[in-house]
């Protein structure tokens, strides 16, 4: 039996299955792993039973993945799971900061009671005129899972699109459209458009990259939507231009102390994920790493360790090593096996940064000495006999 403790409400239901041979807990101290959203980990006392954790989601700035690495606990995300729900919820913020139809709406509910509101709502419509998307520049930062597909609606939509992502992935460069015209500077990307909407993830590089410089390059009353992270925007920047008339719109889908009192700002509950679709999507993506991993030692989409397959666990014992991307690893644990004659059926060694995973099958059994002699291999962080 493996033990699985959960944390967060994984979907709106509750329901999450791993099926035959898994049981939730409670404690996470009896654990083998977990399988959580957005709370935040770090200062969290992680017991040492817990060796791998999911988000399921796409931010991993809730959890201290170097440190978990160290202690040999593998950390996973779900990409891309969530980003369809994020692209709708943005395009819509887009309409809404340019229709007036929440305000027209909230007009139609005050004088609900007005026996006369066909004929005084003709009247009354004038005042929610907007402008269309159509034509206006967008520019989108960070062309990922969520900003490809933002980027691609918007050219859909008819908009002048600009991207800005130094670090694109293969996979997302021919995602996008060829109308998404991409940018060398963050500055070349603000300058002049009406929309600008950020989608990176929190980190050193990325932490208030929108401030009053950025907004000041964007055309006078443009609209800002940040359904990244509360990190990424300067929210006194933002706060200053809106009171200023510099930007007309800001949606965020962080409520801060100072984001719920802004003027023209929308402000939702960490929404964007909120789907069914999504929920279950990011579910079934982190439920299947982790049994992969606990099961069979392959690891996929892995913030803190390579990716690294072997197939299903068939030989008659598998061992993993979780240890520092440091020379002369590999030698050291063969030469451990070596002691033991052990026959060693396949090998894989990857790496990723600072951390790097060795997996075998052998032929038989190693004894517990064996096992215990990997262990104390300098920078070996964790050995797991899989099977
Ligand atoms: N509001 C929500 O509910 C919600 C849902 C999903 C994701 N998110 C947030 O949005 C972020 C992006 O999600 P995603 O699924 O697109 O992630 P992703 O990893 O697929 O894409 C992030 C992109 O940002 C780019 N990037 C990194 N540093 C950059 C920089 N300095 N300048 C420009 N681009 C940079 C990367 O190259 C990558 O292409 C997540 O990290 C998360 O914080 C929020
Ligand atoms: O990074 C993400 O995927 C989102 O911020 C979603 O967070 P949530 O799982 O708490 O909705």
């Amino acid at each position: 039996m493996r033990y699985i403790k959960t944390i967060d409400d994984i979907t709106k239901d509750g329901q999450v299955t791993f099926g035959e041979g898994y049981e939730f807990v409670a404690d996470a101290d009896q654990a083998d792993a977990i399988l959580m959203r957005s709370t935040d980990l770090h200062g969290y006392d992680l017991p040492e039973s817990v060796r791998a954790i999911a988000r399921c989601g796409a931010g991993v700035n809730n959890i201290p993945v170097e440190e978990y690495a160290k202690r040999g606990v593998v950390v996973f995300n779900s990409p891309g799971a969530n980003s369809n729900a994020v692209k709708e919820i943005v395009i819509a913020m887009m309409v809404l900061s340019s229709r007036g139809a929440l305000q027209s709406m909230q007009w139609v509910r005050d004088n609900a009671d007005d026996p006369d509101i066909y004929t005084h709502a003709e009247k009354a419509k004038k005042a929610f005129v907007g402008h269309e998307l159509k034509g206006k520049r967008v520019g989108v930062v960070g062309l990922g899972n969520v900003g490809s597909k933002v980027a691609n609606a918007c050219v859909q939509l008819g908009m002048d699109v600009y991207g800005y992502d130094p670090f694109i992935s293969v996979e997302h460069a021919w995602a996008l459209s060829q109308e998404v015209q991409r940018v060398a500077t963050l500055e070349d990307l603000c300058r002049g458009c009406d929309y600008l909407t950020v989608h990176v993830p929190s980190k050193a590089d990325t932490i208030r990259m929108i401030g009053a410089k950025q907004i000041d390059m964007l055309a006078p009353g443009a609209v800002l939507i940040n359904f990244s992270r509360e990190t990424i925007v300067n929210e006194d920047a933002v706060d200053e231009a809106l009171r200023a008339g510099k930007l007309s719109w800001f949606a965020t889908d962080f409520a801060t102390p100072k984001t719920v009192k802004m003027p023209n700002t929308f402000v939702t509950t960490h929404h964007g994920a909120g789907t069914l679709e999504a929920e279950a999507n990011c579910a079934d993506m982190a439920i299947s790493e982790l049994k992969d991993y606990l099961e069979n030692g392959n690891i996929a989409n892995s913030v803190n360790y390579p990716t690294c397959s072997m197939g299903k666990a068939r030989a008659a014992s598998r061992i993993a090593c979780l240890h520092a991307n440091v020379p002369n690893m590999i030698g050291q644990i063969t030469a451990v096996l070596a002691k033991d004659n052990a026959n060693v059926q396949r090998m894989v060694n990857e790496s990723a940064g600072e951390n790097a995973y060795t997996m075998f099958d052998t032929d038989e059994h190693l004894d517990d000495e064996t096992i215990e002699e990997l262990k104390r291999i300098p920078s070996i962080y964790r050995v797991r006999v899989i099977k």
